[in-house]
């Protein structure tokens, strides 16, 4: 194959263009990026006195413990508490233990903050210590300190404590412990307990450090957020409410997922804001536009307080406290400025409800562009199916498919019109080998990890969104993150557990994309329209001298060479970097390495040869001589 290359762009390439899509999935939040280490730490949105309500709690040596409806609770957000009776006559360590999201990581060299809240329901005079410890499953000390606990307080009282462990465990299977001395045979309740390990940057109420550093080595330009399904609620009750995910951690009542497990919403808007600003990436926030995913539609004439909860969010994020309640409020938690925001998505995958979706968008979107004339909002619906007034400035398209439907539709939007819309492909993943059944299980075609197969033809259709990047502006693959003990969805970007994570061969196909972007396009042979060898050229013109940067999806098993012709000299060795494997190579926690980008110097000049290994993502950059 020849590919000539033009020296004049064709475009600029958005900044935006590779980013992540995120949503409280398969614990990608609550047990896996947010960095509490107790699952259940407040008994949120759970009935008292039934099991559930005491989902990944344990007694230990003998208490009788409930969650009951406390009469006089830490706060009305969160009414349940833990209570805890210790039959007289007991003796020894006697309370109760969390067993955390599948297990609780334990690493000698963190020192972990611990906190919990408790009262005595009855005065009495108990005046000691109780013990706050991290334990292995079989009850070995990791370390253990203590804490003092009055009868007196019948009140809900915090109490923290810093945990150093003595030793790291061996595995994830230990636990959380608070106990008392058993002989005092009392009762005393506790809410909201909390387990912090160091975070990202040190944040309070922030980021498990090694799967936000895995985010970050990807280079993303933006963080969509808070969904996805998990935006929209079962039921109108239990959507996504941006002011139930603000303040103090004891005013979050948190909310029933739309994964099927209680989000604590103690990673809420503002720690997403914040987040997003670590990362140096832009936001792409949802406002819930009307619709539950149960099928509920607000009717149009019901939808003001609902635009009314958006503008506020929106004012939460950008307005001036001098203006807005929601801006003050952003204020008064210590961020005056305001942050940046210019996409605004109004709902999600609205196509499932496009018959109310066209009165829907028509109210949310007057009533947000009359507020914000400056922000541009993305329609969720089928492109121009509906048609919707006002016309979208941004739609956000999402496909899942086969390997094979990507390479074959690296041309997608080449066929778009150019009529000023600009295009979010919002999540696109190869998730099946089965084109009859795309969302079926992992013994009819469904992927559990990404494979080269799926990564390649990934990597052929981000070939053809970069190369319509002048209406592309951005895209992501989704879902970003599953922790291994609670997945609702394969495959998934990082996949992890307790202690390790899996940077996916997917993972490394975004990355490459990434962390080698061009300024603008230049364009050059087309390659084949349902082929299987993809490629692209850009230049990074931001570097002098300017690089060249090729990039080539293979997404056959054979080897195949491309002979360029540039129309300017380059240096006369440039380097690859090469992800390549068989076709159904994974990276997997047993195995998180089988396959991983090389580097290697070639022979560049302005004409060169290049192999591109069968299934394979290769990038070559390239120096203007
Ligand atoms: N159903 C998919 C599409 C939706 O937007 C996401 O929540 C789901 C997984 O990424």
């Amino acid at each position: 194959t020849t590919v000539t290359v033009e020296a004049e762009a064709s475009h600029p390439i958005p900044t935006t263009l590779w980013g992540f899509m995120y949503e409280d999935i398969s614990q990608s939040g609550d047990g896996g990026l947010y960095a509490e280490l107790l699952q259940n730490r407040a008994f949120q949105q759970v009935t008292p006195g039934t099991t559930d309500a005491l989902n990944a709690w344990e007694a230990v040596n003998g208490a009788q413990i409930a969650v009951v409806s406390d009469p006089n609770p830490v706060s009305n957000a969160l009414p349940n508490s833990l209570q805890v009776q210790i039959p007289s006559g007991s003796s020894g360590a006697v309370g109760v233990a969390n067993t955390g999201y599948f297990g609780i990581n334990v690493d000698s060299s963190s020192t972990y903050s611990a906190s919990f809240f408790y009262r005595f329901p009855t005065s009495s005079s108990f005046e000691g210590n109780a013990v706050v410890s991290l334990q292995t499953s079989n009850g070995d000390a990791l370390g253990s300190v203590e804490v003092p606990i009055s009868g007196s307080q019948t009140d809900f009282t915090q109490v923290t404590a810093k945990i150093t462990p003595t030793s790291s465990a061996s595995g994830t299977d230990n636990r959380f412990v608070v106990t008392v001395d058993g002989a005092a045979g009392e009762t005393v309740n506790f809410a909201m307990f909390s387990l912090f390990p160091p975070t990202f940057k040190d944040r309070a109420n922030g980021m498990r450090v090694d799967l936000a550093e895995a985010l970050a080595e990807m280079g993303p330009a933006f963080w969509r957020f808070p969904g996805g399904n998990n935006l929209e609620g079962q039921t109108v009750d239990t959507r996504w409410q941006w002011n139930n995910t603000v303040g103090s951690l004891t005013e979050r009542p948190g909310r029933l997922g739309d994964w099927g497990y209680i989000n604590t919403d103690g990673l809420g808007i503002l720690e997403y804001l914040e987040w997003c600003e670590d990362l140096d990436m832009v936001p792409i926030m949802a406002v819930w536009a009307g619709f539950a995913l149960g099928g509920t539609s607000v009717a149009e004439d019901d939808l003001g307080p609902y635009i009314q909860q958006a503008i506020d969010q929106i004012n939460f994020v950008i307005g001036d406290p001098a203006e807005s309640d929601a801006a003050a409020l952003r204020a008064s938690l210590g961020r005056t400025e305001p942050f940046a925001l210019e996409h605004v998505e109004i709902g999600n995958e609205d196509f499932v409800a496009s018959n109310t979706y066209t009165y829907r968008w028509t109210n949310f979107v007057n009533a947000l562009k009359a507020e914000f004339p400056q922000l541009r909002f993305l329609a969720t619906t089928n492109v121009n199916s509906p048609v919707l007034d006002p016309k979208p400035e941004e739609y956000d398209v999402h496909v899942y498919q086969t390997p094979s439907w990507f390479a074959d539709n690296s041309f997608m939007y080449d066929d778009f019109e150019r009529d000023g819309t600009l295009y979010f492909e919002g999540e696109y993943a190869a998730i099946s080998t089965n084109p009859n059944d795309i969302f079926g299980s992992p013994d009819d075609g469904r992927l559990v990890f990404p494979t080269m197969e799926s990564s390649s033809g990934e990597a052929a259709f981000m070939i053809g969104l970069e190369r319509n990047s002048d209406i592309v502006f951005a895209a992501a693959y989704a879902p970003l993150l599953n922790h291994i003990d609670g997945t609702q969805w394969t495959p998934n970007l990082i996949t992890f557990d307790s202690g390790s994570l899996v940077r996916s061969t997917s993972f490394h196909t975004q990355t490459l994309f990434g962390q080698n972007r061009g300024d603008e396009y230049l364009p050059s042979t087309l390659p084949t329209r349902g082929g299987t060898l993809y490629w692209g050229v850009v230049r990074k013109t931001s570097v002098t001298p300017n690089e060249i940067i090729i990039k080539i999806a293979n997404t056959a098993g054979t080897t195949e060479t491309l002979n360029f012709e540039l129309p300017f000299a380059v240096s006369s060795t440039g380097s690859a970097q090469v992800l390549t494997g068989a076709q159904t190579a994974s990276n997997t926690l047993d195995d998180p390495d089988a396959v991983t980008p090389q580097t290697s110097s070639i022979t560049a000049g302005q004409n060169f040869s290049y192999d591109a290994p069968g299934f394979s993502v290769n990038v070559l950059t390239l120096t203007v001589a």
